[in-house]
């Protein structure tokens, strides 16, 4: 490589020690305890380079330095005050106000003042959520050459390192779609999910921004944003899902199930607040620090961040799917099974949707969830016991709903429906063992893809067929 090429295509320790110190001059304060490098199999993380203590503050990043709405919104009015109309329309679309009233809006171009049109693009902002404004944000500033951010972007992963999230499978293809019909149907739920969420805040940012061209680096932007943001409560936020921030270098910690470090907010010298990183256990040189992204099953961590752990404490075997086909066969028998306007029909998910208990049907290791046993007990009386009451009913169906109705109080420990559950549950069980076996026994040239794609679509399965086969009493 050349000098010129060297300093075009910068390596990645050179991009990270960029990165750090534009943080530092930003005010951020990076421990001499860690150090940000590659970490083969899970991209850049961060290292211990002498022993550290439980309880050291690692990183300390002044809340106003971080990436969120409330910074994100500043900078664009910011924006838009320096550099007047001109900026404004190469950020907003035009017909973004078109919902205002139109006698407002020739109030206002009467008297448009510039800082009156702050007001209205502050507006605007504030009906997007978190991570609408930080992907359009994202995406704007990788357009622009001269982006104050370019540190940071430029150790972003690229489109191409994130095709191990099942999302990136759906939208781009790239040989990789077919790859969905083997996840396990509740993962599968959950990439569709995304998927709608993905499109939903496309359209949002599009009813506002001018057009987002370049699909691609919008998908990027969404990706990078929903893989790497920490949860930073701020005043004006109207739900728990517009606080979402991003904080360059804490965002490199990589994910464990064990507690490793905390996440704190506190005030510093002169008021000033902080968002930090401190540790929750000690760490010997060369270890990796790790963060918990939260009490994550692998079929999460493959939707949401596009990786899996070997063991995961948090396992989990979902059979939403199973128990779900069951309800909506509402008891009858099997050749009823593609009836549409039955499985709409079903009395018995109307009854759990009104008790709060429909969808997430799981176990785990050694606990069958709550919500499953009601499903389970829902899935075996008649569908007339999970209609209102008529007049005339016969005193069994009667009695059988306040049993039904007892259990989901939790005023009986449901001994009445236990037998047929655990029936069922084996049943259920069975099928999830078989179906695992058939995915695990597929060789690589049927599964086709990339082998990190293989390995953890099948984690997933030998995660499915280990919690089934506890239950079966099989270990
Ligand atoms: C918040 S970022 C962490 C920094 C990231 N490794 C990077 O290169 O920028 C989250 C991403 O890191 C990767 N990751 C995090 N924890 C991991 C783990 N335990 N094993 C494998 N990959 C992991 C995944 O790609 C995930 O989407």
């Amino acid at each position: 490589m050349t000098s010129s090429d060297m300093q075009q295509h910068p390596s990645l320790s050179e991009r990270l020690a960029r990165l750090v110190s534009d943080l530092q001059s930003r005010g951020v304060q990076i421990s001499d305890g860690v150090q940000v490098q590659e970490i083969p199999g899970r991209g850049i993380g961060v290292v211990a380079r002498r022993v550290i203590p439980a309880g050291e503050r690692i990183v300390q990043f002044p809340v106003n330095a971080l990436l969120n709405p409330r910074t994100v919104k500043a900078a664009i009015l910011q924006e838009i005050s320096d550099g007047g109309q001109d900026a404004a329309s190469s950020i907003f679309k035009s017909t973004a106000r078109k919902n205002q009233d139109v006698n407002e809006r020739k109030r206002l171009k009467r008297h448009m003042t510039v800082k009156s049109q702050v007001g209205k693009y502050a507006d605007l902002l504030d009906s997007l959520s978190s991570h609408q404004v930080l992907a359009y944000y994202l995406y704007r500033e990788k357009l622009r050459r001269d982006s104050e951010w370019n540190s940071f972007l430029d150790v972003l992963p690229t489109l191409e390192m994130l095709h191990v999230i099942p999302l990136v499978w759906d939208l781009l293809d790239r040989g990789r779609k077919r790859l969905l019909e083997y996840l396990p149907a509740s993962t599968y739920d959950h990439a569709a999910r995304m998927s709608n969420q993905f499109w939903d805040d496309l359209k949002a940012v599009q009813d506002i921004f001018i057009k987002v061209e370049d699909i691609e680096l919008f998908i990027w932007a969404w990706l990078c944003v929903n893989s790497r943001c920490l949860y930073y409560e701020m005043a004006e936020a109207r739900t728990s899902n517009d606080c979402m921030t991003l904080a360059p270098v804490i965002d490199f910690l990589n994910h464990s199930d064990q507690e490793h470090c905390s996440v704190q907010v506190y005030n510093a010298a002169q008021a000033m607040k902080f968002f930090g990183l401190v540790t929750t256990c000690s760490y010997d040189v060369g270890e990796e620090v790790y963060l918990s992204y939260g009490a994550h099953t692998n079929s999460f961590l493959l939707c949401e961040y596009g990786f899996t752990l070997a063991t995961n404490k948090n396992s989990e075997l979902d059979i939403t799917a199973e128990l779900l086909m069951i309800l909506k066969r509402g008891g009858r028998r099997s050749c009823d099974r593609d009836n549409e306007t039955a499985k709409m029909e079903s009395s018995k998910l109307k009854f759990l949707e009104a008790h709060g208990y429909l969808g997430d049907y799981t176990l785990s290791l050694d606990t069958i969830s709550y919500r499953t046993e009601v499903a389970l007990a829902v899935a075996q009386v008649r569908e007339e016991v999970c209609r209102e009451p008529t007049s005339d009913e016969p005193q069994a169906r009667t009695l059988e709903r306040s049993q039904l109705k007892a259990f989901i109080a939790g005023m009986s420990n449901g001994w009445k429906f236990k037998a047929k559950s655990t029936e069922m549950l084996k049943a259920i069980l069975e099928e999830v063992v078989k179906n695992s076996d058939i995915v695990l026994s597929m060789s690589n040239d049927e599964v086709k893809g990339d082998a990190e794609n293989r390995d953890n679509i099948r984690r997933l399965y030998v995660e499915r067929k280990h919690i089934a086969r506890a239950h079966l009493g099989l270990h």
